[in-house]
């Protein structure tokens, strides 16, 4: 009778062969360990490609990122346009957001690029803040910007959305376009869906978003496609620091409404 060795270095005479939980016998014992498969030279890489694998990537992005950012602490995150040139107002208000929020005690947490997020982590980082950059893979890419103190570098749009929403207690949304709105509606759905609770948007630049305001509240809402106090999600300023003032202050009201509903659902007594 052969005499086989499990995967953890056992022999195994006429008892079969061992792989992990599975038992092998006769015409089903392989020819190599998993060690020695694991170990083997060069193969063809086609499995790098495909969905498995990727997986196991995408499982190290949600990995790496809990790990960075689970000591952040207080934080909102800043989204708007990568594209504002340094000189035009947008960027100097997105400053003076980020300086206002470490001001206040908190964390700004933006992309990580150019335009408006570059100008966030500008103010948090000289006003000696942690200033936090979630980088996203872009064929043009950038790279993180030189005000970020704490930087990930996120493959998955939608990993890295996690990341904005998980670790900020707010949005501040100035001007942008496809990815802004991405970002801004993303949390909106959240809010909406009771995905997350106690999550205040304010809009910086009434003369830009006043055009999404009215279309919510015309068309949108008289075909009841969400409901009356749907739109009132946002606030709406041109002044950043009441942007900051209302996340802060609105955000303090809304967790306290859920701490008082999570204590009367406590002690309210149970059937049965
Ligand atoms: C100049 C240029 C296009 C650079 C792209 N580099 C980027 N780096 C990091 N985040 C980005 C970038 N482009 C878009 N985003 C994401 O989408 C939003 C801006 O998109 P948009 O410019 O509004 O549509 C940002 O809040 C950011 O989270």
């Amino acid at each position: 009778m052969s005499e086989r060795v499990t995967d953890d270095g056992v022999a195994q005479r006429g008892a079969g062969y061992r792989k992990g939980p599975v038992l092998l016998r006769g015409t089903q014992i392989p020819d190599q360990t998993t060690d020695q498969r694991l170990l083997a030279g060069p193969q063809d890489t086609d499995w790098l490609h495909n969905d498995p694998w990727r997986v196991m990537r995408i499982q190290s992005e949600f990995v790496e990122g809990f790990g960075a950012l689970a000591e952040v602490g207080p934080a909102v995150s800043v989204f708007g346009s990568a594209r504002t040139p340094r000189d035009h107002p947008d960027y100097a208000a997105a400053v003076q957001v980020g300086r206002d929020l470490v001001d206040a005690g908190y964390a700004v947490i933006t992309g990580g690029g150019p335009g408006i997020m570059e100008a966030a982590n500008k103010g948090a980082h000289e006003a000696g803040g942690l200033s936090v950059g979630l980088g996203i893979e872009l064929p043009f890419e950038q790279g993180m910007n030189e005000y970020v103190n704490l930087g990930v570098n996120f493959r998955y749009f939608f990993a890295r959305k996690t990341m904005f929403v998980k670790y900020a207690q707010g949005f501040i949304v100035m001007p942008g376009g496809f990815g802004t709105f991405d970002e801004l509606f993303e949390a909106l759905t959240l809010v909406q869906t009771h995905k997350v609770t106690g999550f205040p948007v304010a809009l910086v630049g009434v003369d830009f978003w006043q055009g999404l305001l009215d279309w919510l509240h015309g068309p949108v809402l008289d075909r009841g496609m969400v409901s009356a106090a749907d739109p009132d999600l946002l606030h709406l300023t041109d002044d950043p620091t009441e942007a900051v003032k209302y996340v802060l202050e609105r955000g303090a009201e809304l967790a306290a409404v859920e701490r008082a509903a999570q204590a009367a659902s406590a002690d309210a007594p149970t059937e049965g």
